[in-house]
């Protein structure tokens, strides 16, 4: 059972404050010629690699986490969560995304039922219904096929398949099984988001799905009447002989034909005018942050892309969801991240961390294939429902936990915050890569890179730039005068390293699945 002390004053907590003086007069440059060390400090899972040697920690430090992890009951938590467990006390509920993508035949119990099954019927009902769509068999109110989606939502109901779509609107697959439509998102309420939103769409062509979990969220409420009165005015009064299941003569029937929703409380779907048979449901034991594998993610990108390729997006996460409960905290990729955040935050009280693209083996002055998708994936991990002022007991905490996440792809961010950073301010790094890109390109005579022959060198130095240089020796070296620290800069900044084989649908859930303690 959880303790209701705080874990700062368990042994393991006051061991790692006492540990951190240690660790501050070891510089990494010391820790990474231990080889031993480095060797030890990497996890691999289904091609997937974390290296993590270039954390501000000894195997010591590790040893220590682990303990903290333990009189944190954590492997304890992890199962009571499995086992549909209330451990969200202050809603009373389960916390079972991992339901959302489990196996047909699995069995997670919420207040002694099997989900699963009523996960699968959504499943199905959305894979018929999406293959209606672009079949076209499924048609608009003046009979014209549907290729082009809006999604209306906010926060979790967004930032999730915001960034799945945007990771995969680059796969070959995806390309390919998406080709001729378009998903479009509406989330900010300025009218000029509105106006962005329909650009260039037709009504009768067009399908808006409105995503709430409450449905009352005022933002996205706002949206969807507007794009409700968008549709009613173009096609609200069509004759009678042109609706199939007609609501009769006069009404707004085109709201049956172009709006669905997904939400939990269907009874605000029928309230606010869109057939309860056109809903895509799911629970309140998803939290929003969690929900992109529910019908919020998985209704829009199936539109899109097809059933078949969010269905190995989901596959991806459940990869992870078992490796998760399954593997010792030594090897388990969401354990280690979440412990070493905990490190770096609480700890060495970094209160910020910045994911960015692998840094490939030219020098600063290539332009480097700084990965777009991260973009986005920054805005879904950054700091949604992440404040945590209080334990799980309600008592205010007396230390920070929780970081500020940010980012940008590497190339904003270097012509922008690295060169704060490169100033010497102590931001831990998390650098993302993957072996071969989606979209390799081959120029003779050019260098550009595509990651995939980066194997040996990925690992790069991630203050290499500066690391332990004279601004002197940095000038002879051509470096831009904007990146030259002041002073010599130690680069003494923690980082880590995750490679992943490519960024396929499987891949980019595996990436998902990782934030269980992020
Ligand atoms: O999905 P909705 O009910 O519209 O909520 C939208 C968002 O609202 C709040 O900001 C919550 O913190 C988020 O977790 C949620 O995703």
């Amino acid at each position: 059972m959880a303790s209701p002390t705080l874990i700062c004053d368990t042994e393991p907590w006051k061991d790692l404050k006492n540990h951190v003086e240690e660790i501050k007069k070891s510089h990494l440059r010391n820790l990474m010629s231990d080889t031993e060390r480095c060797k030890s400090m990497v996890a691999e899972f289904d091609g997937m690699l974390l290296d993590y040697s270039r954390q501000n920690a000894t195997l010591e430090t590790l040893n220590k986490l682990y303990q903290l992890a333990e009189a944190a009951h954590l492997k304890e938590k992890i199962n009571r969560m499995y086992s549909g467990e209330h451990i969200n006390s202050t809603e009373n509920r389960s916390v079972l995304h991992v339901a959302l993508r489990a196996a047909r035949d699995a069995v997670i119990n919420s207040d002694g039922k099997n989900v699963v099954p009523e996960v699968w019927k959504v499943l199905d009902k959305i894979q018929e219904f999406s293959e209606k769509v672009r079949s076209g068999s499924w048609v608009g109110a003046t009979g014209k096929s549907l290729k082009d989606v809006i999604a209306v939502g906010i926060g979790g109901s967004f930032l999730g398949p915001l960034f799945v779509h945007t990771a995969l609107q680059t796969d070959p697959e995806a390309i390919k099984s998406s080709r001729g439509r378009q998903l479009r998102f509406l989330a900010n309420v300025d009218p000029v988001d509105v106006a962005k939103s329909i650009a260039g769409l037709n009504p009768e062509t067009t399908l808006v799905v409105v995503v709430s979990k409450t449905f009352t969220t005022a933002e996205t409420m706002l949206n969807a009447r507007t794009l409700r009165e968008w549709i009613s005015a173009a096609l609200g009064l069509i004759k009678i002989s042109f609706i199939q299941n007609t609501q009769g003569f006069g009404k707004p029937s085109a709201v049956a034909k172009h709006m669905v929703a997904v939400s939990t409380n269907l009874t605000l779907v029928e309230k606010f005018g869109i057939d309860p048979n056109n809903a895509f449901a799911f629970w309140d034991w998803v939290g929003g942050r969690y929900s992109v594998c529910s019908a919020v993610g998985v209704l829009p990108l199936s539109l899109q892309y097809g059933f078949s390729v969010v269905e190995k997006f989901l596959k991806g996460a459940s990869s992870i969801d078992q490796h998760f409960y399954s593997a010792p905290f030594d090897k388990n990729i969401p354990v280690l991240l979440g412990l070493l955040s905990i490190w770096n935050v609480s700890f060495l009280g970094y209160p910020a961390r910045v994911s960015i693209s692998a840094p490939d083996e030219q020098s600063c002055l290539t332009p480097r294939p700084w990965k777009n998708w991260l973009h986005t994936f920054n805005r879904h991990v950054s700091m949604e429902s992440n404040g945590k002022g209080v334990s799980i007991d309600g008592v205010l905490l007396p230390f920070e936990a929780g970081e500020i996440d940010f980012g940008e792809p590497g190339t904003n961010g270097q012509h922008s915050f690295y060169q704060l950073i490169h100033q010497g301010r102590v931001i831990p790094c998390d650098f993302i890569g993957v072996v071969k890109s989606q979209q390799p390109v081959y120029l003779k005579g050019e260098v550009v890179s595509n990651h995939d022959e980066l194997m040996s060198n990925f690992f790069a130095q991630p203050d290499a730039l500066a690391y332990g240089k004279t601004p002197e020796q940095l000038q002879k070296e051509n470096v831009p005068p904007h990146l030259i620290p002041h002073k010599t800069f130690s680069g003494n900044r923690p980082s880590l390293s995750l490679l992943l084989p490519t960024l396929s649908a499987c891949n980019i859930g595996q990436v998902r699945g990782f934030l269980h303690l992020f």
